[in-house]
């Protein structure tokens, strides 16, 4: 079994907290879904537009392990161009998770998550630490989703599962490439992280692909679609369709929306890198809004280590003015520990933090 899986069996979700409202029937914004009154109230207000935005890092550019390392010291968030993913790719795979989010409610149900499994059709795991439901919907997919398909589309899953199964191959060629210029970045040579290299003897990174749906909204004003978060991977890949809902949060700045380009992905760092880079570059706080005329989607690859490999503080980023900060833990470790304590997950396993 997978780290993630054997986390979600160590932690299983309420039901309730698993099945989403049926969106297109609801006319005016419920009760359950009104953020109004709770501490994380999306702030609506507009940044100054001459405020500078995530960079972008064109990977055909020489000097892209450097705009990197920046991007990743100030936002642990940056969007690449020039990736190298065909764009009929691209536009396979939102095509697809439109055809399935459009589906209506009783037949996504089919495909539902189990309390104890992620993979499949349902509210983000996180809805749990918060007393408002968000306005989206998830399906998750780790390697190939057959069996959840084939429940959706009897006779018509074999074109969803060849694009779902083709992207995930793209994006951990590309995923690594890019971890591959952070390391380098950070001065760690292959040596330094060949713990977690692919196909290190047996051991294989596992990745999970989530597609996200956050359908048009009633009152967006008083909705949240994706609450705010930091992701528990070491590196997730983005990609969203043409429309405005990513946020990342900037110390002394606040809320600064990631604005699709056409064509790009959004990168950023998770948790684990976090605590492998000893809190140089930080996992990047994000959430998602939500429109009343746009449909939005969004695809977002998950990369993590190989089962039981413990990720802690590189070695050479330590020194005495940068004393060691976090204990070694596996992804599994990290997820239990989330799904229990969510935002202080990454506080519970610093050395000077009781
Ligand atoms: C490997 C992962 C990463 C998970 C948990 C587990 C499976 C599903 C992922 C998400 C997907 C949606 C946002 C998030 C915040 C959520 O609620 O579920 C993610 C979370 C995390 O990054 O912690
Ligand atoms: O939809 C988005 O832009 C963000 C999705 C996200 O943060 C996630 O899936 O972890
Ligand atoms: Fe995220």
């Amino acid at each position: 079994m997978n780290s993630v899986s054997a986390s979600f069996k160590t932690n299983p979700i309420n039901i309730d907290q698993i099945i989403p409202v049926d969106f297109k029937t609801v006319l005016k914004l419920p009760d359950t879904h009104a953020w109004t009154s709770t501490a994380a109230f999306p702030d609506h207000s507009p940044l100054i537009s001459t405020h500078e935005g995530v960079p972008v890092v064109d990977l055909a550019n020489p000097e892209a392990v450097t705009l990197i390392r920046r991007a990743c010291e100030k936002w642990g968030m940056f969007q690449v161009t020039n990736h190298g993913v065909p764009s009929k790719l691209l536009n396979q795979i939102e095509l697809q998770t439109k055809r399935l989010f459009a589906l209506p409610t009783n037949q996504k149900v089919l495909a539902v998550r189990s309390p104890e499994d992620c993979v499949g059709y349902g509210l983000p795991r996180i809805s749990t630490f918060f007393s408002k439901l968000m306005w989206s919907e998830g399906f998750t997919i780790f390697g190939s989703p057959i069996h959840h398909a084939r429940q959706l589309w009897p006779n018509h899953h074999v074109d969803f599962c060849n694009v779902m199964v083709q992207y995930q191959k793209e994006l951990m060629g590309l995923t690594e490439r890019i971890l591959g210029l952070i390391f380098m970045s950070l001065g760690l040579t292959q040596e330094d992280v060949k713990c977690f290299q692919p196909k290190n003897g047996s051991k294989h990174p596992q990745a999970l692909l989530q597609l996200n749906s956050y359908p048009v909204c009633p009152d967006p004003t008083r909705a949240m679609g994706l609450a705010p978060h930091t992701d528990s991977s070491l590196l997730t890949v983005l990609y969203q369709n043409n429309i405005t809902g990513l946020q990342v949060f900037r110390e002394n700045v606040g809320w600064v929306p990631v604005h699709p380009i056409t064509g790009a992905f959004v990168v950023n760092v998770g948790d684990l890198m976090h605590i492998m880079c000893n809190g140089r570059f930080k996992s990047a706080l994000h959430r998602a809004l939500v429109n009343k005329t746009h449909h939005r989607v969004s695809i977002a690859y998950f990369y993590g280590p190989p089962k039981d490999v413990k990720i802690s503080p590189s070695l050479k980023l330590i020194d005495h003015d940068h004393p060691i900060l976090y204990r070694p833990v596996t992804w599994k470790e990290y997820l239990d520990s989330k799904a229990i304590h969510f935002n202080k997950a990454l506080d519970l396993i610093r050395y000077d933090v009781l």
